[in-house]
């Protein structure tokens, strides 16, 4: 017993001796302070351990339009990335792990507290391109974030048909074909991924918020297995809160799936 506490104690010591818990925000917390988040951005990779995996790199189930747009993103990161000047990038893809707490540095006695068949939620199923697909990017100047997300078939929600209404004879003649129907994304699942890119967008900026308010408007279903652009901007910040809005469209942003905004608020311990 007194081991274990000892354990805790010392885990609890070299977590807030991390970086992420030296940075403090005013007690207002109404200036976010850019180059502070700037910088903890920059040293985020360094805060988790090597052997981590980042399931947001590509893998065997991405798509080619999955792919395409990772390149696009990717190639503005690394292109920032060959100058000298290493803090002038405009985008930077953001690491995904599926056991935040194991993987940074000092977590271990955390995590062994919860004995840790914990999984982050968005990265808790083996199987690649099953059910979350998506990478991150976030912009230089900190108002923009914007996500590539495949959506799995373990993300399956209501069933639609391909048919359009002009063509219902059609379809009623041939409604028992399999092939005339087609799958669309759970609302749960789009409003997981809102609220991980929203939150992610929101922590940039801020540390330790919680989601007080998600406001969603599905407009147009997501066919399962397609993919999807998710854009987050920042609306403002008043206090606490950090009010953020965004759009699921297609890839060529033609089509908009969902809209919704997100309200964070900064947990008292920092926002006085
Ligand atoms: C290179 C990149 C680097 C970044 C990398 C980062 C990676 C991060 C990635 C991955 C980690 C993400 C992990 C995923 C997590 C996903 C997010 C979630 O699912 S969070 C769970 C769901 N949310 C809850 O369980 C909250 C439950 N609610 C609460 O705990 C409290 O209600 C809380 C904290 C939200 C507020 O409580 P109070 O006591 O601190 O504050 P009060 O005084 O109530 O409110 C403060 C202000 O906010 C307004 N407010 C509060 N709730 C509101 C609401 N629902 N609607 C509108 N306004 C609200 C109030 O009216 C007040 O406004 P006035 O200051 O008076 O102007």
């Amino acid at each position: 017993m007194a081991r274990t506490l000892c354990r805790i104690f010392k885990g609890c010591q070299s977590i807030c001796s991390l970086p992420l818990m030296k940075t403090r925000l005013h007690p207002s917390a109404s200036v976010l302070l850019r180059t502070v988040c700037v910088r903890r951005m920059l040293t985020l990779p360094f805060r988790f351990s090597p052997k981590a995996q980042d399931f947001s790199l590509p893998n065997s189930s991405w798509g080619a339009e999955m792919r395409q747009l990772y390149e696009h993103y990717n190639s503005q990161c690394e292109e920032e990335m060959k100058g000298e000047e290493k803090q002038d990038w405009a985008w930077k893809r953001v690491p995904s792990y599926n056991r935040t707490l194991k993987h940074a540095t000092g977590g271990v006695y955390l995590s062994k507290i919860y004995q840790s068949k914990a999984r982050f939620f968005t990265r808790n199923i083996k199987e690649p391109g099953a059910a979350f697909e998506y990478v991150l990017f976030v912009s230089k100047d900190e108002q923009k974030c914007v996500c590539i997300f495949q959506a799995g078939h373990l993300l399956e929600g209501p069933q639609g048909s391909l048919i359009l209404k002009n063509h219902a004879t059609a379809f009623f003649r041939r409604v028992q074909e399999e092939k005339y129907w087609i799958r669309y994304v759970h609302g749960g699942a789009i409003a997981t991924m809102i609220d991980t890119v929203t939150v992610t967008h929101a922590s940039v900026l801020t540390l330790l918020i919680m989601t007080a308010n998600l406001n969603i408007n599905y407009r147009r279903p997501i066919p399962l297995g397609s993919t999807v652009l998710i854009d987050s901007s920042l609306n403002k910040t008043e206090g606490r809160k950090v009010l953020i809005s965004c759009k699921v469209t297609s890839t060529d942003g033609s089509k908009l799936h969902t809209e919704a905004t997100a309200l964070f608020v900064v947990s008292r311990l920092l926002g006085g």
